[in-house]
């Protein structure tokens, strides 16, 4: 099923925006480039922060179906190889306007991560067209972007110069960062030598501080202790005033109510419904009640 097939039917003066459609000529051009696809509907609107058009992203993985050491010594010799194609994002389109906080939820294997990945500029679209407007400050997966045998600090300078700050500006921010972190003086340690929590806290400090337009957040929170989790939680909301857009993909579905006041509901690499937080949560969890088979999309 299509996007376009289960256009859902936004109730009367709610805040839902129908699934975009499809539209005609997809542009497959480069990702985080160029001018906006479209004008703004009106001179005041102001155009969005993220704009995702006919987005798709497959995987295509080699594998190994039948592991013998035969099969595998044949085909080596042919030089064959099985390919699995993963469609993990098809034909996605939607823009979020300035100040929203947007939560991602959907089942395992949705493709939230993917599709989060794609906006941060690390995984270019199969197919269609992203634009950006701003610094993107991505906290995707534990450690991305972190060398292991350098210090918290040094990671962190690198970090600083690699988003565009100044040197002055980075060192002021490695304090910053280090404070927030509490991570003591462990900062000055190679990072190979943190618990998974510290790693977290450095990750989340170093995104939060680096001035993020558009900040992402992947399931971020969940690794980390009670008490660090309500100071980032707090952290969040504070940027949220100063940020132009937040994503946060979660399955806890009450950090997304707490955090967001817009929800993308993705499904088997679909967008089912782009709305409020109320309703769209309602949706998914009467799905998650009643399955797939018995569950119309239509409906909603
Ligand atoms: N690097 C990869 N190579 C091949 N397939 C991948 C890769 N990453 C993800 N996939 C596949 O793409 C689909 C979407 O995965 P993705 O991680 O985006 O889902 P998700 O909604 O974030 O899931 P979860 O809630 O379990 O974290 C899945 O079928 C997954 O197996």
């Amino acid at each position: 099923m299509s996007a376009s097939d289960s256009t859902p039917t936004p109730t009367p003066g709610g805040t839902e925006v129908p699934v975009a459609g499809p539209e005609d000529g997809a542009n497959p051009t480069a990702p985080h480039v160029g001018e906006p696809a479209q004008p703004p509907a009106t001179a005041a609107a102001p155009p969005p922060v993220v704009s995702v058009q006919n987005v798709s992203i497959t995987y295509r993985t080699t594998f190994e179906a039948a592991p013998t050491l035969k099969n595998t010594i044949v085909r080596l010799g042919r030089g064959e190889r099985k390919v699995k194609v993963v469609d993990a994002v098809k034909n996605m389109s939607f823009d979020i306007k300035p100040g929203t906080s947007v939560g991602i939820i959907g089942a395992n294997g949705a493709g939230k991560s993917t599709l989060m990945r794609a906006i941060a500029g690390v995984l270019p679209p199969s197919q269609g067209r992203i634009e950006v407007r701003g610094r993107i400050s991505a906290l995707l997966a534990l450690g991305v972007g972190f060398n292991p045998n350098l210090t918290g600090r040094e990671n962190v300078i690198l970090g600083g110069l690699a988003a565009g700050l100044t040197r002055a500006e980075v060192k002021e921010r490695a304090d910053e960062v280090a404070d927030f972190a509490e991570i003591g003086d462990f900062m000055d340690m190679p990072m190979r030598t943190y618990s998974s929590g510290m790693y977290q806290r450095l990750a989340f400090s170093v995104s939060v501080h680096m001035d993020p337009d558009i900040l992402l957040v992947d399931e971020a929170l969940s690794a980390g202790d009670a008490s660090f989790k309500v100071k980032a939680t707090a952290k969040m909301a504070e940027l949220m005033e100063s940020a132009r857009a937040m994503f946060l993909v979660s399955h806890s579905l009450g950090s997304i109510r707490e955090m967001c006041n817009e929800v993308l509901w993705i499904h088997k690499g679909e967008l089912i419904m782009q709305g409020s937080p109320r309703r769209a949560i309602r949706a998914y969890t009467n799905f998650l009640k009643v399955g797939e088979n018995a569950y119309t999309f239509e409906d909603l």
